[in-house]
């Protein structure tokens, strides 16, 4: 269904986005990362997590005027320990216990801090897509966790494995980047807090066309079905794009699941 006009879509915007000046493009890229990164502090400090509403793409406007700066965990020192009067031995016996403990109870609350740690899943931006690498690495600074896509081909599904560092990847489909296989999987859909989904258009709908695989379409109805099942709130479902990749209108198909947030040079396009 509208093959010939979607192949056509892809081909043009591929072509208008590659075709962007270095320059201009830096700048762009950017300011669409200041937004993204504005955006990601305010859901994630507050408890804007929610999915919008729906209609007309209305532009909220210029953000982040200063560079922004995500709140860090504040981790506090231990109360120091109480003193008396003890021998050598109970002493060292009791700094040992002490360390012990505190090893334990530092695992302790970095595992806790890990599974309450928000987790955003993203991509590795290939061909002429917007550079998202530095909203990665401010996820990083700043304690939330990070998930990229690995593609299964015969089944045109994507598995999410967490990343730390660009030396977590290695060349895969398509010569996009990939996640190691032995990095932590995300196994649980609930856990997610924020998508950020790639695409090549999108539209006043809030209408995404990726590069035809199905891949992001299969994946968003899992993650819908899961959170259908157990009755939690749909993550915001979110775009990185430049102002060049909107259109008015696309063919949308009944698989095609719209985003709730885009994010272009110029601002934050929110479905309401
Ligand atoms: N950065 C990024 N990562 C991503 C995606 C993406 O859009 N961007 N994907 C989003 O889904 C998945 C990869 N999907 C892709 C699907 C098709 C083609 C591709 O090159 N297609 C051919 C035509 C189709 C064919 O002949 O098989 C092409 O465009 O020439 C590339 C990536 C997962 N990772
Ligand atoms: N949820 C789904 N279940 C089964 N097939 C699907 C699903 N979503 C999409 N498809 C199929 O995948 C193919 C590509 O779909 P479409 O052109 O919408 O991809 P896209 O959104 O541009 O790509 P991508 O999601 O990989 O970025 C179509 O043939 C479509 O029928």
């Amino acid at each position: 269904m509208n093959m010939d006009y979607k192949s056509q879509v892809r081909k043009r915007t591929e072509k208008l986005r590659s075709s962007l000046a270095p320059g201009d493009r830096i700048q762009r890229e950017q300011r669409i990362n200041e937004h993204l990164i504005a955006w990601l502090q305010a859901a994630i400090a507050g408890d804007g997590i929610r999915a919008s509403g729906r209609t007309a793409l209305s532009l909220i406007g210029e953000t982040a005027q200063d560079p922004p700066v995500f709140s860090g965990n504040v981790t506090g020192t231990p109360p120091n320990g109480m003193d008396s009067i003890r021998t050598n031995e109970e002493s060292t016996n009791l700094a040992q216990t002490k360390a012990d403990q505190s090893d334990e109870s530092a695992a302790r609350s970095a595992r806790q801090e890990e599974l309450e740690s928000p987790v955003f899943l993203a991509y590795v931006p290939f061909r002429s897509e917007c550079d998202i690498k530095p909203v990665i690495e401010a996820c990083w600074e700043t304690g939330i966790r990070v998930y990229v896509p690995r593609s299964i081909y015969s089944t045109r599904e994507l598995k999410f494995y967490e990343i730390h560092s660009w030396s977590d990847l290695e060349e895969g489909m398509h010569g996009i980047l990939e996640p190691n296989r032995g990095n932590e999987i995300l196994s649980d859909l609930l856990a997610v807090t924020a998508v950020l989904v790639p695409g090549l258009a999108f539209d006043r709908s809030f209408g995404r066309l990726g590069y035809g695989g199905g891949y992001y379409d299969r994946f968003l109805e899992q993650l819908l079905i899961a959170c259908g099942k157990a009755e939690k709130k749909v993550p915001p479902l979110l775009a990185a794009a430049f102002e060049i990749q909107l259109a008015d209108d696309l063919p949308m198909e009944a698989h095609d699941i719209r985003l709730d947030v885009i994010i272009t040079e110029s601002g934050i396009y929110t479905r309401t």
